[in-house]
């Protein structure tokens, strides 16, 4: 208490089942392996008491915030993330995700022409081969029982997003996509644990324990993989010139890969090499594993719902047929689908919560936070609880989608609010739609929901209870 001082202005009320002492520590230690529920609580909790409240963490100042006006005001304000993420500077340096200040302004303006519709309209080819290659590798489960479709639909994400994006033309090392994908999953489990067990936090003990060495191979692995690729891009375009532009057979648009727009703004001094890797290395961790969690939710909501199922795949006989693949100008007929998507971005966002430094005092409608504290921003996250959603806000209904009348921003809060919000919202939006276009006219899907058990690292994930199992729709 005399370390935190008195409060430089009134709090808001505290977060319920805090501590004198060590203010939520003891909870959040509890509740360790179920992380998930505990923030979902204490999100409705706060959206129960006025969308403001605050708790510490030791001897720091949180601010936990679900009212959509403050979480507007927060991430607009509070642009700097939270310390935890400085541990992944290691890794991804400043790229996009981690940077802030200027660094932070340069990129996001350099890097948002590579994330155009046109643009990610001409990734369509991309999209739909790779969707296709997906449902075709489901086929030996159809009418054997459930099966877990997680990995399958990550390592599709992480190629879609090498040949696609990146612009990657042949993976010569059949392993890549296995190797990147473990390397990033024992990383991610590694900083977990130490921002939970905050006496890992000590360099020295971090050291000690030979986590620190773990670390650093991890570390060498990936960068590593993304030198090689870019190495490899940089001789391909030198051969062949950087003007060189493909042409998308679907849309018919020229563009560029966003690797090549990389490596021509390194042409121009705009960025250094390291900078170019450390945005290949942000953009690639947060675009697969966002998108294919947000796949694996939608369709075990879709498995629990076959009613609403039935919708989707009619509509995409409606629009597509039972074959032809998706086009630009199919994308906004498919306004069911669409609904579906964001209902399970809703429910089950993979990024649920906004974690921010408040470098400056801010002042939200009712409360100042200080500079120096923190802000944890759920701006979904107590949407079950919240009526403004229409009726049965804790249920699975698309249809609150197509006659919503949501406040300001809302339908969008699941790629986050404001000047930080997500820059590939288009690329996962129109991915997604076309991988539950050909999986969903290819097999009849059914899960159970009762068993699924979620966790959140960096993201909110499925850890058990999320088989499936499919039919065929061809018979
Ligand atoms: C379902 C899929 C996705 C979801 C739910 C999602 C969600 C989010 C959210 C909530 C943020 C804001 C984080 C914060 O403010 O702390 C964010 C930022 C970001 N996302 Fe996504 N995202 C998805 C897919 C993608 C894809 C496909 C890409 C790349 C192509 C991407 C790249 C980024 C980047 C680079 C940022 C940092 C932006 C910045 O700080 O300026 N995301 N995303």
């Amino acid at each position: 208490k005399y370390a935190r001082g008195r409060p430089k202005y009134p709090l808001p009320p505290a977060m319920p089942g805090a501590l004198p002492f060590v203010g939520v520590l003891h909870q959040v230690l509890k509740n360790y392996s179920r992380r998930w529920d505990f923030l979902k609580s204490k999100a409705e909790e706060c959206a129960k008491l006025g969308g403001v409240t605050h708790a510490h963490f030791g001897s720091e100042l949180y601010y936990v915030i679900t009212d959509p006006q403050d979480a507007l005001t927060a991430s607009n304000q509070c642009l700097k993330k939270h310390y935890a993420f400085d541990l992944a500077k290691i890794w991804m340096g400043d790229g996009l995700v981690l940077s802030s200040g200027d660094i932070w302004k340069r990129h996001r303006k350099l890097l948002s022409p590579a994330f155009t519709l046109p643009i990610i309209h001409s990734f369509l080819d991309v999209f739909n081969s790779q969707a296709k290659k997906l449902a075709s590798s489901m086929e030996p489960h159809v009418g054997k029982g459930l099966f877990d479709p997680f990995l399958k639909l990550k390592l599709n994400a992480l190629e879609t997003f090498c040949v696609g994006t990146l612009g990657i033309e042949a993976l010569d090392d059949v392993n890549f996509t296995e190797k990147y994908m473990e390397s990033v999953d024992d990383i991610v489990t590694l900083w977990i644990s130490r921002v939970v067990k905050v006496w890992l936090l000590s360099d020295v003990v971090w050291k000690l324990t030979g986590l620190k060495k773990k670390e650093q191979e991890l570390v060498d692995t990936l960068h590593t993989m993304t030198n090689k690729v870019l190495q490899r891009k940089k001789a391909a375009l030198k051969n062949k010139g950087v003007e060189k532009v493909i042409e998308s057979q679907t849309s018919g648009i020229k563009y560029r890969p966003f690797l090549d727009l990389l490596l021509e703004l390194s042409t121009n001094g705009a960025f250094t090499d390291d900078e170019i890797r450390e945005e290949t290395d942000t953009i690639i961790a947060a675009g697969y594993d966002t998108t294919s969690n947000q796949i694996t939710f939608a369709l075990l909501l879709l498995g629990a719902h076959p009613e609403e199922q039935e919708k989707v795949y009619e509509e995409l006989l409606g629009v597509l047929g039972p074959d032809r693949d998706v086009e630009k100008d199919d994308i906004n007929k498919l306004v069911y689908t669409n609904a579906v998507i964001m209902e399970s971005l809703r429910l089950f966002p993979s990024i649920p919560s906004l974690f921010r430094t408040v470098e400056t005092d801010v002042k939200l409608k009712n409360y100042t936070m200080p500079a120096g504290s923190y802000c944890v921003i759920f701006p979904i996250a107590a949407s079950s609880v919240d009526p403004s959603w229409g009726p049965e806000p804790d249920k699975f209904r698309p249809e609150r989608w197509l006659h919503g009348d949501f406040r300001n921003n809302k339908e969008y809060s699941a790629f986050g609010l404001g000047k930080r919000a997500c820059i590939g919202r288009t690329y996962a939006m129109i991915s997604m739609k076309v991988t539950l276009a050909h999986f969903l006219r290819e097999y009849r899907v059914k899960a159970d929901l009762s068993n699924l058990k979620l966790n959140f690292d960096f993201l909110m994930k499925p850890i058990s209870g999320h088989d499936i199992s499919i039919e065929s729709r061809r018979i």
